[in-house]
């Protein structure tokens, strides 16, 4: 049996999200109080939106602020990039790497993610790594062989419950409305689990698995209830304060 994992929702924003959508997350911090009893919320705005929402965030704790990506190096002629220590520095407790959006349009490798990794840890930051499958790859059968290739090569030692959660996405179901039946998922997070637990231990026993793609209010509860699912890494249905608080309450 694996401890109690108090779950985490989080979001992430993409490339959404202008000045005027800090009313959203107010919102999601007004109304915060009623789920903080039932999971985290951590809220990943765009980069030009994190210090905002930080300051609006700070002295509540109901809702914690991340990014979506960083640099591996700490600082240096990279132009348009942002280190972890930019990020941390800026108010994020988070950072997203390795999604699948970002291992396609910019050619992301499993090594450059397992870098970014330990540039979030050197800014003391939680690193919340992505996995998962394309639909090419799982109509051939090759979901688990990606993901214990991805999860080898991505996670650095070191990872531990404190400065990593696994995000399995299949890319299939982003923005898909497609979703693995609760039993894909339940098999598939035992396998992650399983593989957590081979290399890291007891931390590997303790460390949150999200499960993203398609999470919405209708799906949630079932979707977090399943075995080994420690919560969500939503995108478009975190971007209204009413659907991303609905979508906690389910935990
Ligand atoms: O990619 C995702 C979160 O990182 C999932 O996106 P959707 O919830 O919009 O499918």
């Amino acid at each position: 049996m694996t401890d109690h994992i108090r779950p985490l929702i989080a979001g992430n924003w993409k490339m959404n999200g202008l000045k005027a959508s800090t009313a959203e997350f107010e919102a999601m911090l007004a109304g915060a109080a009623e789920v903080t009893g039932k999971a985290d919320l951590l809220v990943c705005p765009p980069a030009t939106l994190l210090a905002g929402f930080a300051d609006k965030a700070r002295g509540t704790r109901a809702v914690a602020v991340g990014a979506q990506d960083c640099h591996a190096k700490a600082s240096g002629a990279h132009t348009g990039d942002l280190s972890a220590e930019m990020l941390a520095d800026a108010g994020a407790s988070a950072i997203i790497v390795g999604h699948s959006e970002r291992r396609a349009d910019h050619g992301e490798s499993d090594v450059v993610v397992h870098q970014k990794t330990e540039a979030v840890w050197r800014a003391g930051l939680v690193a919340i790594v992505c996995v998962g499958e394309t639909q090419q790859q799982r109509d051939a059968g090759q979901t688990l062989d990606i993901l214990r290739g991805q999860l080898n090569l991505s996670l650095p030692q070191g990872s531990t419950a404190a400065n990593l959660t696994v995000a399995y996405e299949p890319v299939w179901a982003i923005g898909t409305g497609l979703t693995p039946t609760a039993k894909d998922v339940e098999q598939i997070h035992a396998f992650i689990r399983t593989l957590l637990i081979e290399r890291f231990n007891g931390e590997g026993a303790r460390m949150r698995i999200l499960y993203g793609g398609s999470v919405k209010p209708s799906n949630a509860a079932e979707l977090m209830a399943v075995a080994n699912v420690n919560g969500a890494l939503v995108g478009g249905a975190s971007l209204k304060a009413a659907d991303f608080l609905a979508i906690a309450k389910g935990c």
